[in-house]
């Protein structure tokens, strides 16, 4: 249940309340309809979801393979430049004059380069390490960077909810370890490394606020996280497994603004109704989906849908993590189930969110995205159905 405060508006369609049991959360200040953009967000602190350590000549998957400031895909022949002062050339790779200059400037700063640098001839972080605490300390080197040159999206970074105690002692752990790491980076004069409870807490905003910047998709292939943004806004969305909203990004289109986060309606909601994304693809099944909330999130999953499969056998439930008894129901089920764009949890009582699923998670191999319609025109909604993860437009018998 939503209790409403004296929150300042997010944007036109959204206010910030607090919700019983979850924090704060976003409601919406007026009846929205399926495809509205609701939110447009800009990062406050980006960074590599690679590893420190370089990789291999001819491994397909590394850093260089992205813009080090936009995170753009480089395309081949096309005049990429280099850091002028990272000791290789592929520590970090530029995709235009105009990101090389703004990363020296703000996101690869002469201290991150340092730094990056030190940290990468660290033999107990890239060599005795997993990839993930390497990745942690790209963070770590992102937020301090972002302390020294914007104190007020610091203080927004560390005003973000980090989740609870829940996954605190692995933080803890993991902060004990880096910090012992980064205290010998070379801090400008006057500046040291913050302590250990700062950067635990800085690990808990990451786990429970980073969006992952996926990799291009591929039909074939699995893709993975090519970076990791934290939105100053879009932190504020509660999760859903049934969400109403989902995120597009279009990070190797456009020039300005690539990393910026787009909130679409999946489908109508009334207005006051709490405004909510699924942290993870939808389809994965009622075990994983709780064990991921509780060990990165903090917190157990009571929303309509987890109410229902926690009643049923979890026999079915793959390692892969994807639902076979959804994917058996779901081919029973015919788009146009669906009587309006506001979501029915009607009809079938074991299954009773099927509708979503056939509706809005795109059926192309690989993908399971969700799909929302194009922006509405003339208020009314769009029957074109665009999918977050793969892209593809299909038209939606209405
Ligand atoms: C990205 S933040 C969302 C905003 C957050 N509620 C706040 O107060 O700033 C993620 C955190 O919100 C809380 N949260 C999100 N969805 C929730 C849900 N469905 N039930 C309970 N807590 C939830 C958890 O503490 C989670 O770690």
């Amino acid at each position: 249940m939503a209790v409403e405060e004296n929150h300042a508006a997010i944007s036109t369609a959204l206010r910030l309340v607090n919700i019983e049991g979850k924090g704060k959360g976003l409601v919406a200040s007026k009846s929205l309809k399926g495809g509205e953009i609701i939110l447009q967000d800009s990062p406050i602190l980006s960074y590599s979801a690679f590893p420190l350590k370089r990789q291999q000549q001819g491994v397909s998957s590394s850093s260089s393979k992205y813009c080090a400031h936009c995170y753009k895909l480089l395309v081949t022949g096309s005049g990429t430049l280099a850091c002028p002062t990272c000791s290789h050339p592929d520590d970090a790779v530029f995709c235009s004059l105009r990101c090389q200059s703004l990363a020296l400037s703000f996101t690869h700063t002469p201290w991150v380069c340092r730094s990056l640098s030190c940290l990468r001839n660290c033999p107990l972080l890239v060599d005795q390490q997993p990839d993930d605490r390497q990745v942690q300390a790209r963070f770590l080197v992102a937020a301090f960077n972002l302390a020294m040159i914007s104190p007020s999206s610091f203080q927004t970074l560390m005003s973000l909810d980090g989740g609870g105690p829940q996954g605190g002692a692995a933080d803890f752990d993991a902060a004990t370890f880096l910090h012992s790491i980064i205290s010998s980076l070379p801090f400008p004069e006057g500046l040291s490394a913050p302590s250990v409870e700062i950067t635990a807490a800085l690990l808990s905003k990451d786990r429970c606020n980073a969006f992952g910047l996926m990799e291009p998709f591929s039909e074939h292939e699995e893709r993975s996280v090519r970076a990791y943004s934290i939105y100053p806004n879009a932190s504020f969305f509660n999760h859903d497994c049934l969400p109403n909203a989902c995120r597009f990004d279009y990070v190797d289109g456009g020039a300005e603004g690539n990393t910026d986060m787009i909130i679409r309606m999946i489908h109508d909601v009334p207005e006051g109704r709490e405004i909510c994304l699924s942290y993870f693809p939808v389809n994965l099944n009622y075990l994983l989906r709780q064990k991921r909330l509780l060990d990165d999130y903090g917190f157990s999953c009571f929303c309509d849908r987890c109410n229902v499969e926690s009643k049923w056998s979890h026999e079915n439930e793959n390692e892969d993590g994807e639902d076979d008894t959804m994917e058996e129901e779901d081919e029973e089920m015919s788009p146009s189930d669906g009587e309006n764009n506001e979501i029915e949890h009607e009809g079938d009582d074991d299954f009773p969110h099927a509708y979503f699923f056939v509706s809005f998670v795109c059926d192309k191999e690989n993908c399971g995205g969700t799909l929302a319609p194009l922006q509405p025109s003339n208020n009314k909604t769009s029957n074109i159905m665009e999918c977050n993860v793969c892209g593809s437009l299909n038209k939606e018998e209405m």
